[in-house]
């Protein structure tokens, strides 16, 4: 089944259309397992990266559509960082999650034609079954991705109207009155037309922060064969009605990330004094259950 179709069914199976974002940082662990790092080696914070992934994939597992860990945090520790983000995503898949590797990669063509091929192609040592891309190298940068997303039935995520305040110097400049990142979704709108799934969705998803509700509607109409990832809920302030034109009229082609709201639960307000730190867990399972309960329109 296609990437496309598969998000759907997740989408379906768990009535969840939230993106759980694995970013584990050393100073937020839970102190749990913080504490049971002894020394300060990459391998002992990257054993540590692991089995927090690990937890909270156990506990979210079933409940929301997909994860998304995020490769910088784990590149951070160098080598032992990279074969535990390649534990944490094979952990994810052996659950049942569909796994959305945020790496933001791209080059030139050949360049490119390595990184799909790294991460997502028939012998991907990652095996993830989608992957963040940058689109400012141009349409042959793109194309190795949707050619091995053809071969693999993998999917892409480009990078489209990006959630952080400073995008806009490149995304809405505008040439011939059209803003860049509306010259980015007519090309990815292109790529899919010819791939679209069961679901009315093709292979070549895009990114659209929530923090840019009127532009998120804006691309919902203008990209009506891509999943659109919307990052930006929860702590960089984008909430529910934001995220709520990113839809379609049967509650799919969108789904929501949130990363530091649900993963380190465990140290927000609203959680902290229910839940002591041996509880981290059932914060994420709590913050996991608010946010589901927030996106059921
Ligand atoms: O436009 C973008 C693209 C990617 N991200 C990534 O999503 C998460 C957001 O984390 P939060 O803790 O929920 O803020 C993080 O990995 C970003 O690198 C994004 O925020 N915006």
């Amino acid at each position: 089944m296609s990437f496309a179709d598969r998000l759907a069914a997740a989408v379906k199976a768990t009535g969840s259309v939230t993106c759980v974002g694995l970013d584990p940082r050393k100073a937020q662990l839970p102190a749990p397992i913080r504490d049971a790092v002894s020394g300060d080696s990459p391998d002992a914070w990257a054993a540590a990266y692991t089995q927090f992934c690990n937890e909270i994939i156990d506990v979210v597992a079933g409940r929301v559509a997909c994860v998304k860990p995020q490769a910088a945090f784990f590149e951070q520790l160098g080598p032992a960082g990279m074969v535990a983000l390649g534990e944490v995503i094979a952990h994810a898949r052996q659950a049942g999650l569909l796994v959305i590797t945020d790496g933001k990669r791209n080059d030139i063509g050949s360049t490119a034609t390595a990184y799909a091929d790294a991460y997502l192609g028939q012998q991907s040592p990652w095996g993830s079954d989608s992957l963040t891309v940058s689109p400012y190298l141009g349409r042959d940068s793109l194309e190795p991705f949707v050619e091995v997303c053809d071969q693999r039935e993998a999917g892409i995520f480009v990078l489209v109207k990006t959630s952080n305040p400073g995008g806009g110097l490149l995304q809405d400049r505008k040439t011939d009155g059209q803003t860049v990142y509306s010259a980015v979704a007519e090309l990815v709108t292109e790529f899919n037309s010819t791939r679209l799934g069961q679901s009315g969705y093709g292979p070549v998803g895009t990114v659209v922060g929530a923090t840019y509700p009127e532009q998120l509607a804006e691309m919902r109409a203008e990209l009506p064969g891509s999943w659109i990832l919307i990052p930006g809920f929860g702590a960089q302030g984008g909430g529910a009605a934001d995220v709520q034109a990113g839809f379609d009229e049967r509650g799919l082609g969108a789904v929501v990330n949130s990363s530091r709201h649900i993963i380190f639960a465990h140290a927000r307000p609203e959680f902290k004094d229910k839940f002591g730190d041996a509880q981290w867990l059932d914060a994420v399972s709590a913050a996991t259950d608010d946010m589901n309960a927030q996106l059921r329109f």
